[in-house]
């Protein structure tokens, strides 16, 4: 598979020859692919590629699936995160998540934010620390009145935004996003989207999506997936997206973004 990250990015995740099994079942076949520092990377490719499985093993969250087992190497800033040594929960502090359906706490606003740095034993101003959270996932000037309100009781595409300051909080290098606004309406969606331009300047942002347009629109690259016969997912092709969306360089990954399948 070419490479064809631009040499002047720095590498944060490397993954090599990655293959992830469920039971007997593969469901990502031989990945080798770079991540690029502070840029965001969609991964796209039809349902049931293993995309999510993919961003799972970058944060070692398949370990929480009992049948998933996960093979290859995969190294964040040049340290392997499945050797014996490293703890997973380290792991899961530097490359954070926000999930497809928003998920806060029932908690209040301002205890979503604080619970991790809480749990990691943050010794500086928490009120602080929530304020700047809150201001980087741009929900500050709509929540400053209400912290002590349910997280709950905020819209669809606050509550995202919730999750995302709940995310950023603690201080991750990674944030990995799975379908982060398929649950939100165009104008949450759009705010996401602006939202996660804004968080490259600071962060790694890995994106799965199905909408096309966002992938375009968002992402500095691009790596699509798809799966043979055998349903194992497999990397097709990856590169700077504006590339991919106007010249890819196989048909399969032109079927795809002109909607031709998947
Ligand atoms: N916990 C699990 N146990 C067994 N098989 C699983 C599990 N999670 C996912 N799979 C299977 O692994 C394959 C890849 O699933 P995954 O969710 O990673 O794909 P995806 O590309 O993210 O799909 P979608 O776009 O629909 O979310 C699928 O065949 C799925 O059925």
């Amino acid at each position: 598979m070419e490479n064809r990250m631009k040499t002047n990015e720095s590498v944060v995740i490397d993954v090599k020859d990655l293959n992830v099994y469920y039971g007997a079942f593969r469901a990502v076949k031989d990945v080798s692919i770079t991540i690029p520092q502070n840029k965001i990377t969609a991964f796209i490719g039809p349902s049931g590629c293993g995309k999510s499985t993919m961003l799972r093993s970058f944060n070692r969250m398949n370990e929480l699936v009992p049948s998933a087992r996960v093979h290859g190497n995969i190294t964040l800033d040049g340290v392997n995160i499945y050797d014996p040594d490293i703890d997973p929960v380290m792991v899961r502090r530097k490359v954070g998540m926000v999930f497809q359906k928003p998920n806060p706490f029932p908690k209040s606003i301002y205890e979503n934010v604080a619970w991790g740095a809480q749990i990691n034993g943050y010794k500086g101003n928490m009120d602080d620390l929530v304020e700047e959270s809150l201001r980087q996932a741009a929900l500050w000037d709509e929540v400053k009145d209400k912290l002590n309100q349910s997280g709950l009781s905020l819209s669809g595409g606050q509550q995202q935004r919730l999750c995302i300051a709940r995310t950023i909080a603690v201080k991750p290098e990674i944030i990995l996003m799975d379908e982060p606004a398929s649950a939100l309406d165009p104008i949450a969606t759009l705010r996401i989207e602006e939202l996660m331009e804004k968080l490259s300047e600071d962060y790694t942002i890995i994106v799965v999506t199905h909408n096309m347009q966002q992938a375009a629109r968002v992402s500095h690259y691009t790596a699509f997936f798809n799966m043979d016969e055998d349903r194992a997912g497999y990397l097709v092709e990856y590169g700077d997206t504006s590339a991919m969306f106007t010249n890819p360089s196989k048909k399969l990954t032109q079927d795809y973004i002109t909607g031709r399948f998947g």
